[in-house]
């Protein structure tokens, strides 16, 4: 169905996996999935209703009770066979990504081997669902805490990061003992497939994980609606977010809302100017600047913002653009037309208002949806990018005075997911950490992502943190008994 190379051409799927079977719409819909470096067809995929979301969760449902009383060794044992599984496909799981999604290939490789972590991770975790003795209020008194699986959950991801954002929320679901419908994104639902198929050989039951396909409205609505689901995690734009949270309140879900972000990226005087620009490359061109932890906001202090910016510029013209396919592509296209035109309006706003463009600043000769890297200076918070989430691959710069000043600008957001900052001086540096309102800061490092530590954000950034100790706790219900002897 495809021109795409795969060692292993079985994990192009084109249809569902529901309950255990492989299956297409009954009403024969599907949806196109296109390459957007090229606009070539990589494959088809059902377009799937409410009616089959309903027997994926009914499915999930059965297979629950079996699921849940495997001991967490055993759940381990699988999950820990599935991580090995996909690092063994990672290059055909990397060839898949780049070619629904566009980014580069050594992207997708890290993505699958991050993706894989969270799947490893939670392997060992499913070992370790420890409860809690508490001392009784009287003599004849026992008080236990009891850790259980919050049931059926439900997951809706997006299409930045195709592989991670589901194993993130699969691996802790099932490491806890949980079941889970899946819904990826409808521009990149081949990584979910494939994931699938691997679960599947790793010995994952049927019906424990399932992938739907299809309409946003319909399968969401009936995720939310339907009261066997004891639970949502959603990654996206927090507009969708907060529908899914009004529509998960009729049942009283459990939510994790992993959500928009407006991260600033603070650079003092006192920084190493040479690690602040690497920092900011890999924190702001990351997949051509689509991710929510992305540097959205840059903050030069006055005594080096001239030099941050001429660095900065210079080195953001070397980044390479081209098909994620191709040798040493660094910056692959945008995702879609809807994102370009967004990039380009939020730059002509900026220019408008005064910034100036050092380089880049227009739509890449390559056409498509590529776009050049671009940074702005004299950016001020006047400008919508300074407001809304970019996600592209631009970074405004904006001068800044004073430490508090500093403080007081990134701060003035409604999200709080990511934060970063250089410089060397350590009682600012825990100044600055302790007063920034966002649940990630990276403090001389733009890379923060890592299974080890707890992902999430403040704010209008959601609830819920991924990964980590932590991550698991969001699909456990404590349960206390009160004993009397
Ligand atoms: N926090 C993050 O990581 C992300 C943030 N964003 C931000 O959001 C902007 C828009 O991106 P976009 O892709 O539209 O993000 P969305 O939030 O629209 O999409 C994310 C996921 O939600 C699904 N979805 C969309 N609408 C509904 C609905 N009403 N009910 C249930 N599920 C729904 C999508 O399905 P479908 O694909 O079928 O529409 C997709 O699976 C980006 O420019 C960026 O600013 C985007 C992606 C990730
Ligand atoms: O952008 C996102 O959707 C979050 C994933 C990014 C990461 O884990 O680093």
């Amino acid at each position: 169905m495809s021109s795409l190379e795969l060692k292993d051409a079985s994990l192009l799927r084109g249809d569902c996996f529901i309950a255990g079977e492989w299956r297409n719409a009954a009403s024969g819909k599907v949806i196109t999935v296109t390459n957007p470096a090229t606009g070539a067809q990589v494959g088809v995929v059902p377009s799937l209703s409410a009616i089959e979301t309903r027997e994926a969760i009914d499915g999930a449902n059965a297979a629950l009770p079996a699921w849940s009383a495997r001991t967490g060794k055993e759940r381990a044992a699988i999950l820990r066979r599935w991580f090995e599984i996909i690092m063994a496909n990672q290059d055909d799981l990397a060839a898949i990504m780049t070619a629904e999604q566009g980014k580069p290939l050594a992207e997708s490789r890290g993505e699958i081997a991050y993706a894989a972590s969270y799947i490893e991770w939670f392997a060992e975790e499913a070992k370790r669902i420890y409860g809690d003795t508490i001392p009784g209020f009287s003599a004849d008194r026992r008080i236990v805490v009891l850790k259980q699986p919050i049931g059926v959950c439900a997951a809706i991801t997006p299409w930045n990061f195709p592989a991670a954002m589901i194993t993130r929320k699969a691996g802790p679901a099932l490491a806890a003992g949980c079941t889970m419908v899946v819904k990826p994104a409808s521009q990149t639902p081949l990584s979910a497939l494939a994931l699938c198929v691997l679960a599947e050989r790793a010995g994952v039951p049927a019906g424990v994980l399932s992938c739907v396909t299809g309409s946003a409205r319909e399968i969401g609505g009936e995720l939310t609606a339907n009261p066997i689901v004891r639970k949502l995690s959603f990654t996206g734009s927090t507009e969708v977010g907060k529908v899914l949270l009004k529509q998960c309140a009729d049942t009283v879900k459990r939510t994790s809302m992993e959500l928009g972000g407006n991260a600033p990226f603070i650079v003092f005087d006192d920084a190493d100017l040479d690690a602040a620009v690497e920092g900011a490359i890999a924190s702001k061109y990351r997949n051509a600047g689509q991710t929510c932890v992305c540097a959205n906001r840059l903050f030069a202090q006055a005594g080096i913002y001239d030099a941050f910016v001429e660095k900065l510029s210079r080195r953001v013209a070397t980044l390479r653009v081209a098909d994620g396919a191709s040798e040493g592509a660094e910056i692959g296209p945008l995702i879609d037309e809807a994102a370009l035109s967004k990039v380009e309006e939020l730059i002509e706003d900026a220019v408008g208002r005064g910034g100036r463009v050092t380089v880049g600043g227009k739509r890449h000769a390559l056409g498509r949806t590529y776009f050049e890297p671009t940074v702005i200076a004299g950016a001020t918070p006047e400008m919508d990018i300074f407001r809304e989430e970019i996600f592209g691959p631009v970074a405004p710069v904006i001068r800044f005075d004073g430490e508090a000043e500093a403080i007081r600008l990134a701060n003035s957001t409604q999200y709080g997911l990511a934060a970063y900052f250089y410089g060397r001086d350590i009682s600012r540096v825990w100044r600055v950490a302790e007063a920034l309102e966002f649940g990630i800061v990276g403090i001389n490092q733009g890379l923060i992502s890592t299974e080890v530590a707890p992902f999430g954000g403040m704010k209008e950034s959601g609830n819920g943190r991924e990964g980590s100790k932590y991550g698991i706790e969001d699909y456990l219900e404590l349960k206390y008994l009160c004993m009397g002897i």
